[in-house]
Formats: C-alpha cells, sequence, structure tokens
C-alpha cells in the first residue's frame, strides 16, 4: 500500500488536518477547535467513537491525538509520503511552495511579524510534525505566494517609498490557494485554457478576499500587509480610514485596543451585535432583527465595491466566482451583492442561484447576464496536498 499525504492547517485556536491518498482523493478530515483553552476538543468527520483531550490542549497535544486515532483507523498506519503545512505569509521570500528544511522555517520565523496572529501557531504545527515524523519531507504551502505576481500599482501603498524598502510594507494578499483553485476550477468547468483564462474570485468565508485573476495570474487582491484589509469579514472590519487610529487614540484607546477590535470584534458581529456567522445572521434578518439585517447590507455593498474595482485589472472576464462557506452557500448575500451592479451587466438565474450552482456546472447566471458567474467549493487542503506530494518527490527521486 503506497503512502499518503497528511494536510495540517494550524489557525490561533484551531487545528484542521486532512488525508488524502496518491491519487488525491480525501480519505478522512479532522478538527480540534478551542486549542489552549479548558473546552479543547477534537473531532473525526463520520467517526463514531468523540475523542477525548485534556483541559488546555495545545496544538502539538491536539496533533498526536489525532495523529493516534487515526493510526488505529489505519488510514495513516504507515508514516505519510508527505506532510504539507498551509503557512499563511510567506512575504517576498516565497514565490510558491516550499521544502521545508531548517532555512525555510527560519525565513517564516522571519515573516511572523508580519503576521502575528497567523505564523506562529503555523511553526508550531510543523515543529509538531517534525518531531512526530522527522524522516518525513514537510512542505509549505503559503497563502501569499499566488499575489507575489501583483504588479507594484496593485502592491503598493502610496506611502514613504522608504516604508517599503526598509520594512517591507505592501500589500500581499491571503487566501492565494484558494484563489488559484477557484481560477483552475473555473478553466475546468468552462472549458477553457488556464493561462489564457481571466476570472474575479471572491473567497467569502470567515475571513474574506476577492482577487482579479488576469491569463490565470492574480493581478489584484484586497487583503494587504495583513489579513485585515478590505471586505468586511466575520469578526474583521476590512477597510477603515487610517484617520480612525489618531482620533480613537485621542479617546484613550490604545494601538492594542483597537487591534483587538478591529480583528476580533468588528465585521458582522461588531455591526450585528449578534454574531460573526453569516448564517445565523441571515435567521435572524429574516425574524425581523435590523442591525443584522444591516449588517448584511454592509458586507455585500462592501463585497460589490470591490468586484467592480477588480475590473480595473482585466481586460476581459470570463468568470466571476464565489467560494468560502457564505460564497457557496447563500444565495442571498450573492443576489443581494449583484443587485448593485446591474450597470455592469451580472444577471443570476434565481433558481439556479437558490441550489448553489450544484446542478449546473457551478453556474448560476441568466441567459442575458453578460459574464458567466459560478459558484465553486474551494479546496485549498487538496492543492496543498498536490504540492506537497510534488516537491517531496523532487526531493527523494525513486
Ligand atoms: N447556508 C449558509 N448561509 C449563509 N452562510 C453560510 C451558510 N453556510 C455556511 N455559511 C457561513 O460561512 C461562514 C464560514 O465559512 P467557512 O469557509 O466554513 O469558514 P473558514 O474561513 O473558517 O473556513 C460562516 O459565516 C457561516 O455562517
Ligand atoms: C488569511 C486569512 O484570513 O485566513 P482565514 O480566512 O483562515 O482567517
Ligand atoms: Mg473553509
Amino acid at each position: 500500500m503506497e503512502a499518503n499525504i497528511l494536510v495540517v492547517n494550524c489557525g490561533s485556536s484551531s487545528l484542521k488536518l486532512a488525508v488524502f491518498d496518491r491519487l488525491h482523493n480525501k480519505l478522512v478530515s479532522a478538527l480540534a477547535e478551542r486549542l489552549n483553552t479548558d473546552d479543547a476538543f477534537v473531532n473525526i468527520a463520520h467517526a463514531d467513537e468523540p475523542i477525548s483531550l485534556p483541559a488546555g490542549a495545545s496544538h502539538e497535544t491536539a496533533l498526536r491525538a489525532l495523529i493516534d486515532a487515526l493510526r488505529d483507523r489505519g488510514i495513516l498506519a504507515q508514516d505519510p509520503a508527505a506532510i504539507g503545512h498551509r503557512v499563511v505569509h510567506g512575504g517576498e521570500t516565497f514565490r510558491g511552495a516550499a521544502l521545508l528544511d531548517d532555512d525555510a522555517i527560519a525565513a517564516i520565523g522571519e515573516c511572523a511579524g508580519l503576521a502575528p496572529l497567523h505564523n506562529p501557531v503555523n511553526l508550531a504545527g510543523i515543529a509538531a510534525t517534525r518531531t512526530l515524523y522527522p524522516n518525513v519531507p514537510q512542505v509549505a504551502v503559503f497563502d501569499t505566494a499566488f499575489h507575489q505576481t501583483l504588479p507594484p500599482r496593485a502592491f503598493l501603498y502610496a506611502l514613504p517609498e522608504a516604508y517599503y524598502r526598509d520594512w517591507a510594507v505592501r500589500r500581499y494578499g491571503f487566501h492565494g490557494t484558494s484563489h488559484y483553485f477557484m481560477s483552475r476550477e473555473a478553466a475546468r468547468l468552462l472549458g477553457l485554457t488556464p493561462a489564457t483564462t481571466s476570472i474575479i474570485s471572491a473567497h467569502l468565508g470567515n475571513g474574506c478576499s476577492i482577487s482579479a485573476i488576469r491569463d490565470g495570474i492574480s493581478v489584484d487582491t484586497s487583503m494587504g500587509l495583513t489579513p485585515l484589509e478590505g471586505l468586511v469579514m466575520g469578526t474583521r472590519s476590512g477597510d477603515v480610514d487610517p484617520g480612525l487610529f489618531d482620533y480613537l487614540a485621542g479617546k484613550g484607546v490604545s494601538a492594542a485596543e483597537l487591534h483587538e477590535v478591529l480583528n476580533k470584534q468588528s465585521g458582522l458581529l461588531g455591526l450585528s451585535g449578534q454574531s460573526n456567522d453569516m448564517r445565523s445572521l441571515c435567521e435572524l434578518a429574516e425574524h425581523g432583527h435590523k442591525p443584522s439585517e444591516l449588517a448584511i447590507d454592509v458586507f455585500c455593498f462592501r463585497l460589490a465595491k470591490y468586484i467592480g474595482a477588480m475590473m480595473a485589472s482585466l481586460t476581459a472576464l470570463d468568470a466571476l466566482v464565489f467560494t468560502g462557506g457564505i460564497g457557496e452557500n447563500s444565495s442571498q448575500v450573492r443576489q443581494q451583492t449583484l443587485s448593485h451592479l446591474r450597470l455592469l451587466g451580472f444577471e443570476l438565474d434565481p433558481e439556479l442561484n437558490q441550489s448553489n450552482g450544484l446542478y449546473s456546472d457551478g453556474r448560476i447566471d441568466s441567459a442575458d447576464s453578460r459574464f458567466p458567474v459560478l459558484v465553486i467549493p474551494t479546496n485549498e487542503e487538496l492543492v496543498i496536498a498536490r504540492e506537497a506530494l510534488r516537491l517531496a518527490e523532487k526531493s527523494q527521486p525513486v
């Protein structure tokens, strides 16, 4: 039996694992949440027996528990052939996936200042799997890598140029693995060649971002130096006036407090006062809860403005693509967003939109729409598994 591929995605308080076989079939996925708290728990999809975790379990403890459980189930009976890690920030150092040797790990550490919430936990996951599997090739797949093709006009802030030169202050963009997947999958579904396909891709999960992809290459995106810029998100504000910092400092709000508020108490949660979860907000709005209705309205309007903005980077548009938990499931958000863009000629078919494109090869546009509109379930884990195996095989030629 050939060894499988393990994919690890460490978030600030969560850990997602997936195991793929060599033909890229997903065999299992598992999730650990609320790590480092008293309520830490793990769950393997479709498993009958729960797995227990000690209170306060760390990423490493959860990883060991999950790997033991998967070994017991025969899924990781032998060491994996490769391990792929999602790493959020690769700065300008990484333009593609990288084999994790000591130098690459040190370079990821150097990017940690740019993503203090993400890179340190990504590194904790890498350290844990290296301890468990010292002889298995490990690969990092970066959220930022696909966006390294952005031209200077899209990645530069209008700040003194020394800020970029000396401190690497620029727009990097994130969710690159998902935007890459959407562009390739859209080309496949439309019967086009990826290298000549141009799309606008909207990744709408807990974090949200949008990209312009011209001839298969990322040319603009809404997230910036950090994953805070751009669209309204579950708990993140997206764009605000930088004048806010000074104004609130005058009110006694410290930089640390504002960081916390903009990242964790804003977005859908902040506006609705109820929840960061779009599904809950749609239900609340349906029952007449005005702040939830307003939160959805701000979310959709900001998204519509960004779809318009992405047009500036394209000379042709083969499709507008929605993905992520919200993009894949909320016909209301898609409809409400595109209702602002009639001038651009986007028209949805209400029935295809309602069924999330499930029975129409992802298509949800109507016959008179100027552009195809698609719903594509994202699969970042699959891209990570493929990249991990590709680089592992290169490092250990058979
Ligand atoms: N049927 C639905 N209608 C509206 N929103 C949905 C629906 N299903 C999932 N969502 C939303 O998707 C978001 C989570 O997206 P997901 O991609 O799973 O997150 P993550 O970025 O953590 O992977 C939540 O806001 C959730 O409410
Ligand atoms: C970079 C980012 O925003 O990631 P996530 O959507 O997983 O929070
Ligand atoms: Mg997701």
